[in-house]
């Protein structure tokens, strides 16, 4: 595709299940520019969890309950699941009977597809040259591409039928036979298509020889848009999520009591990606920041508003731009004799990542190494018992626990631990800890789980609500 002037837009998951509601707005309005803009779309809210498994509960999806070996019934089950969700989506978006005939097909066709590959792996594994674990990746990335494969269809269809020249480009390479690169799946789906006389809709998931979900697991949606944005020179990459980048989740502390950010940087946004709340996936914010594509995170409802603008720019006045957070587990390893002894650190790092275990912060002190990690106990047991043989005198432990935290672009002078600790006491809850780093970019408060919500709404009336109403005093 030529370098031309046109905008590479995301929609998630949450937004896509009211696609329908986006036909009119977003998508066509009576805007002049219908064309010059490529749409990377996520699965239907839900579907991912039911292929895989929950992202939040973990509940087992046919991925997991394949992976699991618990017998045929589970993972056909789960498919059978799966297919029931996947028509349900798109009998909200589609009306016309054509149109709906052509999504249960496709749907019966992929799902089909799947189950026969997934049973001809399963005989082939009974072989014994042929271990089962060393395709669990490829199963899993076959199940995902299928929620997006079907979203882009679906929404294709849906566009089409409204009269626009709308193209599904499908990238997860079902029945493919070449290896190809992220660089080449995509240039090659995009080869012939000219972006300003037609609307390109792509899977969110692609199927490449890197193998996105290795390095990025579920958040390979956010790889393939910036990638794709830096690819065809895009003049701005754009993310419309269900709500703007706001101050807090507007489901915890309230819509009317949040705002839009309006404007941050690439660090907030890896911050938020650290702590589970995706404005954008790191390694998606490097892509874009390193091919000089600015990031736009809009309300997908609000399509007139300009949403958050993500560069690298510094604030213009300090302030607290955003409160969230996410349960972890404390674990800790203290040990009377790690004074003056080396080789702690690195062995807990060896071990954590050896388990891929995701590391969100960490204290230590003479003799005690905490990190708060974002994993689950059936891991941690694995991890504490190779730290107990590493190291049999220590005292190991995992907790669980939650972090909050305050996060902006400039902290300083804002006192932001001290506050946020007087506000938390004012609200009856406490701190098992908390710590701040001389960048001045977030303060993390460590809480009993049970504590997490009222920790996020304290904080956020003390450190943004009550900021704003200072701004407004004073205007
Ligand atoms: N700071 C925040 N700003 C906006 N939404 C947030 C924030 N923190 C948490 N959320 C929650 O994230 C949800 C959207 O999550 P996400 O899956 O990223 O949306 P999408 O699937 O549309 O990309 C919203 O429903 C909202 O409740
Ligand atoms: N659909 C996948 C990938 C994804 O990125 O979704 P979202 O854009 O809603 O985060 C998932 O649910 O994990």
């Amino acid at each position: 595709m030529a370098h031309a002037t046109h905008t590479v837009e995301k929609i998630g998951g949450t937004s896509m299940s009211r696609v329908h509601e986006l036909r009119d707005t977003l998508l066509i309005d009576d805007r002049a520019d219908l064309y010059g803009r490529i749409f990377v779309v996520s699965a239907f809210g839900g579907i991912t969890d039911l292929l895989l498994e929950h992202k939040k509960s973990g509940e087992p999806g046919v991925y997991a309950a394949f992976a699991s070996g618990e017998g045929d019934h589970g993972w056909l089950a789960a498919l059978d699941r799966a297919s029931a969700a996947m028509g349900a989506a798109h009998r909200v978006v589609l009306d016309h009977p054509g149109d709906l005939e052509r999504a249960d097909a496709f749907v019966r066709d992929r799902l089909v597809g799947a189950k026969n590959c997934l049973i001809d792996l399963q005989r082939l594994c009974s072989y014994g040259h042929f271990r089962l674990s060393e395709h669990m990746l490829h199963t899993r990335e076959l199940l995902s591409g299928l929620g997006e494969a079907h979203s882009a269809f679906v929404t294709t269809l849906m566009l089409q039928r409204a009269g626009v020249s709308a193209r599904f480009v499908d990238l997860s390479g079902w029945r493919d036979t070449g290896e190809v690169s992220l660089d080449e799946r995509i240039t090659g789906a995009l080869a012939g298509i000219d972006a300003q006389t037609e609307m390109p809709i792509v899977t969110g998931y692609a199927q490449c020889s890197e193998g996105l979900m290795r390095e990025y697991d579920r958040g390979y949606s956010e790889v393939t848009f910036s990638r794709l944005a830096a690819l065809t020179g895009a003049h701005e990459a754009i993310i419309h999520k269900e709500f703007h980048l706001s101050s807090a989740d507007p489901k915890l502390v309230g819509a009317d009591a949040v705002r839009k950010l309006g404007r941050t940087n690439y660090d907030v946004a890896d911050q938020l990606s650290n702590l589970g709340m995706e404005a954008i996936h790191p390694k998606a914010a490097k892509t874009l920041r390193q091919s000089g594509v600015p990031l736009r995170v809009t309300n997908a409802f609000e399509p007139h508003d300009p949403g958050t603008l993500i560069d690298d720019q510094p604030a213009d006045a300090p302030a607290v731009e955003i409160v969230t957070g996410l349960d972890v587990f404390a674990l800790e390893l203290f040990e009377q004799d790690m004074v003056g002894a080396k080789g702690y650190d690195a062995a807990l790092l060896e071990v954590l990542t050896r388990h891929k275990v995701r590391i969100v912060s960490k204290v230590s002190n003479a003799n005690t190494i905490t990190h708060y990690v974002d994993s689950n106990l059936k891991v941690l047991r694995r991890v504490e018992k190779d730290l107990v043989e590493r190291f049999p005198s220590a005292c190991v432990s995992s907790r669980a626990v939650a972090m909050a935290s305050a996060v902006g672009r400039d902290l300083d002078g804002l006192a932001v631990l001290s506050r946020g600790l007087n506000a938390l006491a004012d609200a009856g809850l406490s701190a098992i800890g908390a710590s701040q780093g001389p960048r001045q970019v977030d303060v993390q408060f460590i809480v009993e789980r049970d504590a997490l919500s009222g920790t996020i709404r304290a904080l956020h009336r003390a450190l943004v609500e009550s900021q704003t109403q200072e701004v407004a005093r004073a205007a």
